[in-house]
């Protein structure tokens, strides 16, 4: 039987190369893009057919950051598809980044200076707005409505015949001190990506908790430093190519700077070769390239304690309720 994976975000960057990689693995796959714009997902579709010509690649419309968008996508994917194998969680944002230049200075003379390559702490900070839901932009788009799309395929994902799999794209600038219990949205702190990425790492300790006796499994994966839209939105392309050598530098000295597409992917392709029960739960794998080029995938611990996934799980689950109940705009 032919497996459904399901990609968010994957018109561009590293979502788009993964899909690149998994039709080359298995041309018989129905991938299925989620995107928000159908223009660029058709540019996307066209282009994976380009290479792999008998390819089935459906399009689905989703913008993971508005509910409504959510709930009717999770409606078309349970008309069309029996099951979901894959749901890769991969769509995000990060908008109107802001680098401390006097933070960075002052790291790369400190000797934190390759974690501060590798995870940007401490460089980096965001504006976020509401959304038409009235929840926090970035909240809604990298993290809670991922949970909602995972809610509503629930009778797709957990099914006892067949295992089912969600891999999220996080990153290693996820972070503890980002984020808050009390202010899950970020709306009072100005590291809302961080925060995000934090709690998706959570999550997805929390949904193996409770989905892995029902056939679900979840995995976080970091990309490394990689050239996408998302990177350009940081630093202009232009300076990104002007300091492409020190970044190959750089490589000698950390394996996270995976800079193409198609590096940033191994990991999330890796994991589609391999059974979920090897996999640890509370592991984020992330995606190296080495000084040579050559690409590899290794485990991380998270942050992450016993107790705290089960809080964010059920804040989320009220925020769902909430959310469905008052399913006029601004509400919330
Ligand atoms: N690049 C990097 O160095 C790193 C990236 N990541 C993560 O990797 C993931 C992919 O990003 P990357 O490939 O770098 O960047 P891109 O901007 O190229 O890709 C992001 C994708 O997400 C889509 N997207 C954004 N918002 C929504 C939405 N509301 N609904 C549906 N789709 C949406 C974008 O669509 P559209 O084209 O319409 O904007 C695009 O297809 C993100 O989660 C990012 O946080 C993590 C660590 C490092
Ligand atoms: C101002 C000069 C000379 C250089 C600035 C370099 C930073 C822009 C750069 C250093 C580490 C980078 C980094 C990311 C963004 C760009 C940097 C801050 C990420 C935060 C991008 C998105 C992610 O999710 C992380 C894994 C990246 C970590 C490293």
């Amino acid at each position: 039987m032919e497996r459904v994976v399901i990609v968010t975000g994957a018109n561009s960057g590293i979502g788009l190369a993964l899909c690149e990689r998994l039709l080359t693995e298995d041309v018989q796959l129905r991938l299925c893009l989620a995107c928000r714009n159908m223009q660029r997902a058709e540019a996307a579709r066209a282009a994976l057919l380009t290479s792999h010509a008998d390819a089935h690649v459906d399009l689905l419309h989703l913008d993971v950051g508005s509910m409504k968008s959510v709930l009717d996508a999770a409606q078309e994917v349970k008309t069309r598809y029996r099951k979901v194998d894959f749901l890769y969680l991969n769509a995000g944002i990060m908008p109107n980044p802001q680098v401390n230049i006097g933070a960075f200075f002052k790291g790369l003379l400190s000797r934190n200076a390759i974690r501060m390559f590798s995870t940007a702490e401490g460089l980096l900070t965001q504006q976020d707005r509401l959304n038409a839901d009235g929840l926090q932009e970035v909240f809604a788009t990298n993290l809670f409505g991922h949970f909602l799309l995972i809610r509503e395929l629930e009778p797709l994902l957990c099914q006892s015949s067949h295992t089912s799999r969600v891999v999220w794209t996080s990153s290693s600038n996820a972070s503890h001190s980002a984020f808050s219990m009390e202010d899950i949205q970020h709306r009072n702190g100005t590291e809302p990506y961080s925060s995000s990425k934090y709690a998706s790492d959570m999550l997805s300790v929390a949904l193996n908790r409770q989905k892995n006796s029902q056939g679900l499994f979840s995995s976080v994966i970091c990309p490394g430093l990689v050239m996408t839209n998302l990177t350009y939105g940081i630093v202009p392309s232009f300076f990104w190519t002007l300091i492409m050598p020190i970044m190959y530098l750089i490589r000698v000295f950390t394996n996270t700077f995976t800079i193409s597409p198609y590096n940033g992917a191994e990991a999330l392709f890796w994991l589609f070769l391999q059974k979920p029960e090897s996999l640890d739960p509370r592991a984020k794998y992330h995606s190296l390239t080495s000084a040579l080029g050559r690409n590899y995938v290794q485990p991380q611990q998270m942050d992450v304690d016993n107790e705290t996934p089960e809080v964010l799980f059920a804040k989320l689950l009220e925020l769902e309720n909430f959310v469905k109940k008052n399913d006029h705009v601004g509400y919330i």
